[in-house]
């Protein structure tokens, strides 16, 4: 290190505590990189290499970004999972003895950002920490840092369960200690992209221990404290927006694990990964960017107590009721400022004049708010009114203290208003008069020279003038002006009377600044203190932007409002898928009607492929969401238990990434769901066991319902295209057969997209096939071969008796009139006829698909016309 300069060895010993991040190190205007931040930086940020002398004989790699364009450098690298650690001078360049001292003051990273293009105002940014204790229990505890929001549970189970936990939350960053397993680590990056960051203290920080008042678990503290240190040693600023911990436990709600939450595309879609088209995308009427957080949160944790579902139901229906005064509400809430976010930055200090004006605005709603509650006021709700604080003295302070269009500078003027503080009065006084007296002055100097032209103006360098064109320099009294400057036409003087009034003017407006920077830093102060009930408001205000929008979406789209029973029946009349239902057109959608109780807990759905199979059973677990979330539900009936866990095994091409084949994560889903699942939950199997041969497949299906049928009771809905299945509905009780129907319409199938009672009797895969515009002849061909085929069918109840049915022998396939010239005798055929039988007889029929057989087919029968 000794050849280095100075302020080389410096950024090195700075930079070994932050190895992990990219070091910004300020030289002046500049953040400069070096070394292999420098090369990676260039890369990532698309910037310029350069390089400069040391004290090394190499040339050190070098880039830099302008301090002032920083903050969208720094949102790309973080948004791109990288920790960006800000070294400033901390002392006067001009007071410096040597290298000017340095400082990180602030580590900025995935889970801590507090603004720019990596928040989305409807989303939160939570950070976690995980801590492992004995038993393999986990703490897990999260904050949200723009927010204030602060969490934590105990996960007493799979280490899956803590990975489902951490992405429903949609944290970006963990904090764990440097222990902390690698397998662990593994597993959590093979679902989302996440920073890992490490915190080994998880002793109390006695200034946080107000915030864990409520905690009574010792493995809560050390969970939350090894959040709370790692947030104090990073941020390195008040975190006093820090909202108290609250502890929850997950069998508070219906549980869902990734999988499923992806499947029903309930926050994102499965596609496009984004809101648009999911569940959240259709419910968002909320108007505040709190509520949108709020009702994110709410999809995400569907709840398991009746009294707490009841109780929201009867908030939408005083919201219902009360259509007038909802839209009311709804104009009022647009105009409700990111209260939980501004407090967020008001402990930070960053907050300027303008984001308070706009707390001002909030504010002043809130006597609205409340005022349009009453007049709603019904039962619960008024509990929920009386909450709304609308903090008047602060409103009152932010009222006379902030003038209305401030400028976004704290520090240049021009945000406080007159009135409100004497001194800065006064210093107006005397920067206003002044330019009066510099008016004044101005008009003398005209009368005394009489020149018309004459005129006072300011530069930075030497302050005011007088100005005086060329021609007409004669008319000036000898030795009165001095001269300062000649220009091309003109020159400047200045006077001892016009120095007395500039040095009036200008302490005055440098005091007058000066003076509001420190009463804008009081008023802000005074925020601070506001800062709990600022986020109190928050909540509640959320609250009623949910509550309204469960109203307008139920009212808009036809909901209707679910009762519960205990006794695990189930009555949907005219069910709709909600989404589908949207995008589609309301008119278009066909509705449809579930019924299952103790009685009838399995549905064995056939139909053809695209008939409607996964819609039906998508809509069945999006209605059980949205009635254990507090919403009405897309149907004009709706009677409903309440669900403990929703499992659903869909196909989609998934995980690809996590290296295992389709049929493997089926399997392994499918013995998550048989071994989590009780009586009161809900299973969606979406043709089970298909992506394997197909008696494989069909004997797995059949022993996995026959298996729930017996040993869980959970109500499953299971779609299936083996339809030797259906004569399941013989044998098992509980299970039901249903079809999504289609009719045949001049030989084209149409899809009635209606569910009706029994097996499906036909397969309409060639009418697919069709669809797709395979060769006519083609599509006529395997329509013979199917009559065949169904021609000979064997009555299917046999297979019930034997778990896995009889393998056919390929004998019978000789009788089957593949030719359309006349039957042959074994004698009569030609040789290259017996060619292609034996061809026939090799086929290994169980290894095929339909598709494939029928390209065999046809390439035989291609070589037979030859
Ligand atoms: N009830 C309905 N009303 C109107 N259209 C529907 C309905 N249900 C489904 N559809 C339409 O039919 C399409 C196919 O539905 P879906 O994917 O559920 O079929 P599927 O039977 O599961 O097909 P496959 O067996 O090929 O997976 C949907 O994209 C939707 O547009």
């Amino acid at each position: 290190m000794g050849q280095y300069t100075p302020m080389i060895q410096q950024y090195l010993k700075v930079k070994a505590e932050y190895p992990d991040a990219f070091l910004f190190f300020r030289l002046g205007d500049f953040y400069e990189m070096f070394f292999e931040d420098a090369i990676n930086a260039s890369q990532e940020l698309e910037i310029t290499l350069t390089s400069r002398d040391g004290g090394s004989e190499e040339r050190i790699p070098m880039c830099g970004v302008p301090y002032h364009s920083a903050p969208g450098y720094i949102d790309i690298l973080v948004g791109k999972g990288y920790k960006v650690a800000i070294c400033e001078q901390t002392e006067d360049p001009k007071q410096a003895k040597g290298v000017i001292k340095r400082e990180v003051v602030q580590l900025i990273t995935p889970g801590t950002m507090m603004e720019g293009k990596g928040l989305t105002d409807k989303e939160n940014n939570f950070i976690a920490s995980l801590t492992v204790f004995e038993d393999n229990c986990f703490g897990l505890a999260y904050a949200d840092l723009s927010t204030g929001e602060n969490r934590v549970t105990i996960i007493e189970d799979r280490f899956e369960t803590v990975v489902n936990e951490i992405i429903t939350i949609g944290a970006r960053e963990v904090v764990v200690h440097s222990d902390f397993s690698e397998d662990f680590k593994l597993k959590l990056s093979e679902r989302s992209t996440l920073t890992f960051s490490i915190e080994e203290d998880t002793s109390l920080k006695q200034e946080y221990a107000p915030l864990l008042t409520s905690l009574q678990d010792k493995r809560h503290h050390a969970a939350v404290n090894r959040l709370l240190n790692y947030l104090n040693r990073t941020q390195k600023r008040s975190l006093d927006h820090l909202q108290k911990v609250s502890a929850y436990m997950l069998h508070q709600f219906m549980k869902m694990d990734y999988y499923s939450k992806r499947n029903l595309e309930l926050t994102e879609t499965i596609r496009s990964k984004g809101k648009k088209g999911s569940l959240l995308w259709l419910l968002d009427e909320t108007k505040t960017a709190m509520g949108g957080r709020m009702l994110k949160q709410w999809i995400d944790r569907p709840l398991l107590s009746m009294d707490g579902i009841l109780l929201r139901q009867t908030h939408v229906d005083a919201f219902l009721a009360n259509y007038f005064e909802r839209e009311d509400l709804r104009d009022h809430l647009k105009e409700v400022y990111d209260l939980e976010r501004l407090a967020g930055r008001v402990a930070f200090g960053n907050v300027n004049a303008r984001d308070l004006i706009q707390l001002k605005y909030s504010l002043q709603q809130v006597p609205v708010l409340k005022s349009i509650m009453e007049s709603i006021g019904k039962g619960s709700l008024e509990e929920l009114t009386a909450t709304l604080d609308p903090c008047e003295e602060l409103q009152d302070l932010l009222e006379r203290s902030l003038i209305e269009n401030p400028p976004i500078s704290v520090k240049e003027g021009g945000i406080i208003q007159d009135g409100f503080n004497e001194d800065l009065d006064r210093y107006r006084d005397a920067s206003r008069n002044g330019k009066k007296w510099l008016a004044q002055l101005e008009q003398e100097e005209r009368s005394r020279t009489g020149i018309k032209s004459l005129k006072i103006g300011y530069n930075r360098i030497f302050g005011y003038f007088i100005e005086v064109t060329k021609s007409n320099l004669q008319h000036l009294e000898e030795g009165r002006y001095e001269r300062k400057q000649t220009l091309a036409n003109a020159e400047r003087f200045i006077t001892p009377e016009l120095k007395e009034t500039e040095a009036l003017i200008l302490e005055a407006e440098e005091k007058s600044v000066d003076l509001e920077y420190e009463l804008f830093k009081q008023v802000r102060e005074t925020v601070k203190e506001y800062i709990p009930r600022l986020q109190s408001l928050a909540k509640v205000i959320s609250e009623l932007d949910v509550l309204q929008c469960f109203a307008t979406v139920s009212e808009k789209r036809h909901y209707v409002k679910p009762v519960f029973n205990h006794k695990r029946k189930m009555i949907i009349r005219d069910g709709r898928h909600p989404v589908v239902e949207k995008v589609m057109n309301a008119q278009e959608y066909v509705p449809n009607d579930c019924e299952m109780d103790s009685e009838r807990e399995q549905l064995l759905i056939t139909g053809p492929n695209m008939s409607g199979k996964s819609t039906y059973m998508r809509q069945i677990a999006l209605t059980a969401i949205l009635a254990q979330i507090g919403c009405y539900v897309p149907a004009s009936e709706a009677v409903l238990p309440i669900f403990d866990q929703i499992f659903t095994r869909i196909g989609a091409a998934d995980d690809l990434i996590s290296g295992q084949s389709t049929f493997m994560v089926e399997m392994l889903e499918a013995k998550n769901a048989i071994t989590h699942a009780t009586e009161q939950s809900l299973i969606l199997f979406d043709e089970i066991g298909r992506g394997t041969s197909t008696y494989d497949g069909m004997a797995l299906a059949q022993a996995i319902i026959e298996y729930i049928h017996q040993y869980i009771g959970a109500k499953t809905l299971f779609s299936t295209h083996y339809h030797e299945l259906t004569v399941l509905e013989k044998e098992l009780p509980k299970l039901r057969n249903v079809h999504v129907s289609a009719i045949e319409q001049n030989g084209k199938v149409v899809f009635l997209h209606k569910i009706k009672q029994g097996p499906a009797d036909k397969s309409y895969g060639i009418h697919v096939a069709q669809l797709a515009e395979l060769p006519p002849k083609l599509i006529q061909r395997a329509n013979e071969i199917l009559l065949t085929l169904e021609n000979m069918d064997q009555p299917k109840a046999e297979l019930n008796v034997r778990p896995v049915p009889e393998i056919r022998e390929a004998g019978p396939l000789e009788q089957l009139s593949l030719f359309d010239e006349p039957k042959k005798t074994k004698k009569e055929l030609t040789s290259k006829e017996r060619k292609i039988v034996e061809e026939l007889k090799s086929i290994e029929l169980l290894e095929m698909n339909p598709l494939q057989a029928m390209n065999v087919l046809y390439e035989l029968q291609k070589k037979l016309k030859g």
